[in-house]
C-alpha cells in the first residue's frame, strides 16, 4: 500500500553523500511518518549524523532528493528554506548551547532570528514556558551552560529546539553521556512532548533502552543505505548480521528484558 504524501514528513530518495574518495551514502531511501518517533541506528561512522545534516540542509548531497513537509529541500532559495526551517527544531550532539548566553537567552536565539521585532516581555514569557516544558526548574533560566549538568544541558537544548513550536524534532544522540536514570527521564520527556504536541521525531541513538522505550520504528544504516526499517520485532525477524548482533547481543537482550519487565509491571 502506498502511503499518502501527507503522512510522510521526511522523504529521502536516492541520496548520495561523500567526502573526497569516501562515499558515506549511496542510493539511500528513507520515509519518516507523521507523528512517529523514528530511531536511527547504525555502527559508528555509518553516516547517521551526515544523514541528519543533509535533511536539515547543513550538508549538500552529491545526488538525490530530500523532501520535508512535502517540499523538496534541494535548490530552495534562502527565504523558502527559512520558512521550512522554522517548522523544525534540532538538538545537536552535546546540546551545542551558546556558552556566553544564559539558558533563557539560548532559547530566545531562534525566536529572535525569525521574529526580530518581538516584544521583550513576550520573549521572556515564551522562554520561561519552553524551559518548563523541558522539565528544567525555573531558576535554570538564568544559569549559563557551564553551570548545568549534562542532563540539564540536554533539557536546555530541547527547550531551545521547541522555541518555535516545531512540528518536527531532530535529536542527535540525546542520551549520550547521561546516567541511566537521567537517560530514562530524558526519554520520558521526549515521549511526553511527542504525545502532547503531536511531534514527529527523528532520533539518532546508540541507546538500546531508548529504542525500546520510546521509538515507534527504527531505521538501520549499514552499507551506505537504510538496510531495514520497522518495529523492533520486525527487525528482529530479519536475517541481517549487524541487526542480529545489535539487538540480540548482551546489551540488546538486557534492554529487551527491561522493557518486558516494565510492560508486565
Ligand atoms: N565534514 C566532514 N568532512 C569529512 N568527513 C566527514 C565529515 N563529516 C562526516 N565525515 C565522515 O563521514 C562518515 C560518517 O560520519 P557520521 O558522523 O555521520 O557518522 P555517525 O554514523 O553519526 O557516527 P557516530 O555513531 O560515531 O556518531 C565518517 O567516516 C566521518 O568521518
Amino acid at each position: 500500500m502506498s502511503e499518502k504524501d501527507d503522512d510522510i514528513v521526511i522523504r529521502v530518495r536516492g541520496l548520495k553523500n561523500g567526502f573526497g574518495d569516501q562515499i558515506v551514502h549511496d542510493r539511500l531511501d528513507l520515509d519518516v511518518r507523521r507523528g512517529e518517533i523514528l530511531g536511527v541506528v547504525g555502527g559508528s561512522g555509518t553516516g547517521k549524523s551526515v544523514l541528519m545534516r543533509s535533511i536539515i540542509g547543513l550538508q549538500t548531497p552529491i545526488e538525490g532528493d530530500i523532501s520535508v513537509f512535502g517540499q523538496s529541500m534541494i535548490g530552495k532559495d534562502e527565504t523558502e528554506a527559512k520558512n521550512i526551517r522554522r517548522r523544525w527544531g534540532v538538538l545537536f550532539q552535546g546540546a551545542a548551547l551558546f556558552s556566553t548566553l544564559t539558558v533563557a537567552e539560548n532559547v530566545q536565539v531562534p525566536i529572535r532570528e525569525f521574529y526580530p521585532r518581538i516584544d521583550a516581555q513576550l520573549l521572556d514569557e515564551i522562554a520561561t514556558y519552553k524551559i518548563a516544558m523541558s522539565g528544567l526548574p525555573p531558576e535554570a533560566a538564568m544559569k549559563y551552560p557551564s553551570e548545568l549538568s549534562g542532563g540539564m544541558k540536554k533539557r536546555a537544548g530541547i527547550a531551545r529546539a521547541l522555541a518555535l513550536d516545531p512540528e518536527l524534532l531532530f535529536l542527535d544522540e540525546p542520551t549520550a553521556g547521561l546516567d541511566p536514570i537521567g537517560a530514562a527521564a530524558f526519554d520520558a520527556i521526549v515521549r511526553e512532548l511527542q504525545k502532547n504536541l503531536g511531534l514527529t521525531v527523528f532520533l539518532i541513538t546508540h541507546d538500546l533502552d531508548t529504542l525500546y522505550a520510546i521509538c515507534d520504528r527504527v531505521a538501520v544504516l549499514a552499507d551506505q543505505k537504510v538496510v531495514a526499517i520497522g518495529t523492533i520485532p520486525e527487525l528482529l525477524a530479519l536475517d541481517h548480521a549487524w541487526i542480529q548482533e545489535y539487538f540480540n547481543g548482551p546489551r540488546g537482550r538486557a534492554a529487551r528484558a527491561t522493557e518486558e519487565a516494565g510492560a508486565e509491571a
